[in-house]
């Protein structure tokens, strides 16, 4: 946070310097760093993959190409690694660009018990589908990597690593057909460590051995894409060009075994820096950014029982490294006293000048004198060693072995080391065999063509292209120099507390060794004696003002209102320079923690404002929220309540109306069948009674006719009697009458007369006896 900080404070690109000895944590320091730093920066919006997860996920890629087991470190870095993290004009990361320095070649063909090769090949032999497919098996079958018997490491399952490895290409954006090929060339090189020759049948000839190196050679150019004769020319023969034209030139078996392992050199740190390549352009880089910060991870200061090439360029770039330190810490420093004039007795350290002028100089240094004796192919070892003791034969910092005539010792800042020259010229021979290019140039394979860009036409003439591999890592040196000349330097010193990889033990004399070799006991001496922090005046009272308002109302100068701050903190000892304050080991702690305990104090305020009416508000809500709570459960319940009711009295209602209907039902059954019963009683009573009156009636009729048929036969027995009597009497008298009449008018008319009138009078009667007996019922 500091640096982040420091850098958005002054505008200016920073760099963290994290150096140690191998294996004390350094490649793992950066990684914290980088995470830190990729998390605090954060990236802007709308980005699906950080800058942290490329840069993060792009270490386990870089690491399985990059990184082996060695005597110190099972996981040992074996390239340089300086990680530039780029920022926007916001402060925020708009990308990042990962370096690279000097890989290990020689590894690739050339390793020592109980050291590895690089993990990405054990990791390829582990994965059986793709072991397989490339003709590969256990990595002991291959001469690359059967030179040590370590072929696992402690805790780690290659397997896996390998899935770990792809995984991290997908997430760097390497096509599946890229990551085929990659794995096809790692495979492919480890076929071609497995060719074994023997002399040919011309002088110094030389021809593949046996079956076994033909099918190696077979896979190889398989696995290639190449001509597989094409392949074995390059490899037992060389053109040389000559004023006549080209001639061929017959390899022995000892240049056809150097120009094969030249091979998987170059096909591998082709690949490697291919691999760089994509991940810087995965990552993206922002061309405009003005402000970086960078992480610097280079091998630690080596030195084992045979030291050779590699660690001579590796101890070379400690040195360079040192010598920046010394001169930020010390030299610097103590400068700065004098131009700010400081009351300061000059203090001592071990300036390393000396040691890199002894590599470095021109045109006498052993780089230089390397360099020279690789030009002239008749140098040895022993003509370089000659020549070196030679020019710096009373030099204090380089001496030379009892037993050897070829080794040389030079006494490093870290402590002495002793080289073995043997390889030296070979080593830093960094050639470009042009069959090698051509050979590979003419791959069907793409990405293995690729690798290899045809060269220009003149340089296609020789077949070695020389190229010193020291003059160019001292070139890449100077240029990392110049970046972290151009930025504020921080350093982490990483210390390796113990050769056992054991936690909690600390083995105090390597402890002490590694400290003092650092030069971090002088830079703690220089801090505690010195004045290791300094701030311009307004930088001062901009960031302390604060601490002490009641001197910065109106105007002031800034000088006096710094020695009025630090007075009112009761501070002693600090020194006011021309344009600076100087501060003691510890007072700029003090002042960041009462500036931190003023803003501190003025964040509770506002925090307290601030949550206070968060917490009303919240209280308010709650509340509010609370009575919409209740109101919506009460009116739920009363709801219910009222539903229940309704319910209640719908059911009772029901049961009202039901209980009617059953009682209605059974009454109106009842009623109906009482009044059918009633209805059957009173019909039959009705009649009953109807039947008795009808009876009655009859009976009445039949009485009233029996009377009158009895009144009237007699009446009629009566009047028949009567009239019978009548009509006797009447005939009595109408005889009396007619015998009177006969007796008075014996005369016709008289009698007949008589006879009329009875005869009218019976027809009389006879018509009333008719007629009565009409009137009568025929019953
Ligand atoms: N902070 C740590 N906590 C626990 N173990 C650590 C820590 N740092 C490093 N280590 C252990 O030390 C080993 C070596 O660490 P690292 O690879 O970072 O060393 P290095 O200084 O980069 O070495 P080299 O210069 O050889 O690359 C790691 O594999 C890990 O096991």
């Amino acid at each position: 946070m500091f640096l982040l900080s420091l850098m958005h404070l002054t505008g200016k690109s920073q760099s963290i310097l994290v150096s140690g000895e191998s294996g004390a944590g350094k490649t793992e320091t950066t990684k914290l760093i980088m995470q830190y730093l990729t998390f605090v920066g954060g990236r802007a919006a709308g980005d699906d993959r950080t800058v942290e997860q490329q840069v993060l996920e792009s270490n386990p890629l870089l690491e399985a190409f990059g990184n082996a087991r060695t005597v110190r470190n099972d996981n040992s870095s074996r390239f340089g690694k300086f990680v530039e993290i780029q920022f926007d004009s916001n402060g925020r990361i708009s990308g990042a660009a990962i370096r690279t320095y000097l890989l290990e070649r020689s590894r690739v063909v050339q390793i020592t018990d109980p050291e590895r090769n690089y993990h990405c090949f054990y990791q390829l032999c582990s994965f059986e589908r793709d072991a397989e497919k490339y003709k590969l098996g256990h990595p002991s079958h291959f001469h690359y990597l059967n030179q040590s018997k370590v072929y696992e490491l402690d805790g780690v399952r290659n397997s896996e690593e390998y899935l770990k490895t792809r995984r991290a290409m997908d997430i760097v954006g390497i096509s599946h057909a890229d990551q085929e090929s990659i794995f096809r060339v790692l495979a492919a090189i480890l076929h071609v460590g497995n060719i074994e020759f023997s002399p040919g049948k011309e002088h110094d000839s030389s021809a593949v051995k046996n079956d076994k190196s033909r099918f190696h050679l077979q896979m190889a150019a398989d696995l290639f894409m190449c001509d597989v004769d094409l392949l074995l020319a390059t490899l037992c023969t060389r053109s040389i060009q000559t004023r006549e034209g080209s001639i061929i030139k017959v390899l022995d078996c000892n240049a056809a075994v150097a120009g094969r392992d030249a091979l998987a050199k170059t096909v591998y740190a082709r690949l490697f820096d291919w691999l760089v390549d994509k991940i810087n352009m995965s990552v993206g880089q922002d061309i405009n950014s003005k402000i970086q910060i960078g992480v610097l991870d280079i091998y630690g200061f080596e030195c084992f029982k045979d030291n050779s090439f590699e660690q001579f360029c590796i101890n070379f770039a400690n040195e360079k490294l040192q010598q920046h330190f010394n001169e930020h810490v010390f030299k610097m420093e103590q400068e700065e006293y004098g131009k700010e004039e400081i009351n300061w007795s000059y203090i001592e350290f071990v300036d390393n000048q000396d040691v890199l002028e002894l590599i470095e100089k021109k045109p006498i240094g052993i780089i230089a004198l390397l360099d020279e004796a690789c030009m002239f192919p008749k140098s040895t070892p022993e003509t370089f060693s000659t020549k070196l003791f030679q020019h710096f034969r009373s030099h204090p910092r380089l001496g030379k072995e009892k037993f050897s005539q070829t080794d040389f010792t030079v006494s490093h800042y870290a402590g002495k080391v002793t080289y073995h020259t043997d390889t030296f010229l070979d080593k830093n021979r960094d050639y470009v065999v042009v069959e090698h290019c051509n050979l590979l140039s003419s791959s069907k394979c793409p990405f293995v063509s690729g690798l290899f860009p045809l060269l220009p036409e003149e340089s296609s003439r020789s077949s070695y292209k020389f190229s010193s591999v020291a003059a160019r890592f001292k070139q890449q040196l100077q240029a990392l120099m110049e970046t972290l000349n151009s930025t504020e330097p921080h350093y982490i010193r990483c210390v390796k507390p113990n050769s056992l990889n054991r936690p909690q033990i600390f083995e105090n004399a390597s402890v002490i060794h590694q400290l003092r070799c650092g030069g971090v006991l002088e830079a703690v001496r220089i801090s505690l004696a010195g004045y290791p922090t300094r701030r311009t005046y307004s930088e001062f009272v901009d960031r302390f003002g604060l601490i002490a308002p009641e001197f910065m109302d109106g105007s002031y100068d800034d000088k006096a209102a710094t020695e009025k701050i630090l007075q009112k903190l009761k501070l002693e000892n600090f020194q006011l320079g021309r344009t600076k304050v100087f501060l003691r080991a510890g007072q700029i702690g003090i002042l960041d923690s009462r500036r931190a305990e003023v803003l501190d104090n003025a964040a509770k305020c506002i925090q307290r404002r601030l949550r206070t009416f968060i917490t009303r508000q919240y209280f308010t809500i709650l509340r509010s929220a609370a009575f919409s709570l209740q109101a919506c459960c009460r009116g739920h319940i009363a709801r219910k309540i009222y539903a229940a009711k309704r319910e209640t009295a719908a059911a009772i209602s029901i049961q009202k109306y039901i209980r009617m209907w059953l009682t209605r039902h059974a009454h109106l059954k009842l009623n109906f069948s009482a009044i059918t019963i009633q209805s059957h009683v009173r019909g039959f009573v009705t009649r009953q009674r109807f039947l008795h009156v009808k009876e009655h009636r009859a009976a009445t009729f039949v009485q009233a006719f029996w009377r009158m048929s009895k009144a009237r036969s007699s009446f009629l027995r009566h009047q028949t009697s009567i009239v019978a009597i009548q009509c006797l009497w009447r005939c009595k008298q109408a005889k009396k009458e007619l015998r009177r009449l006969s007796k008075l008018f014996r005369k016709f008319y008289i009698l007949s007369l008589l006879y009329f009138y009875f005869v009218s009078q019976l027809y009389l009667t006879i018509n009333i006896r008719i007629m009565y007996l009409e009137t009568i019922p025929q019953s």
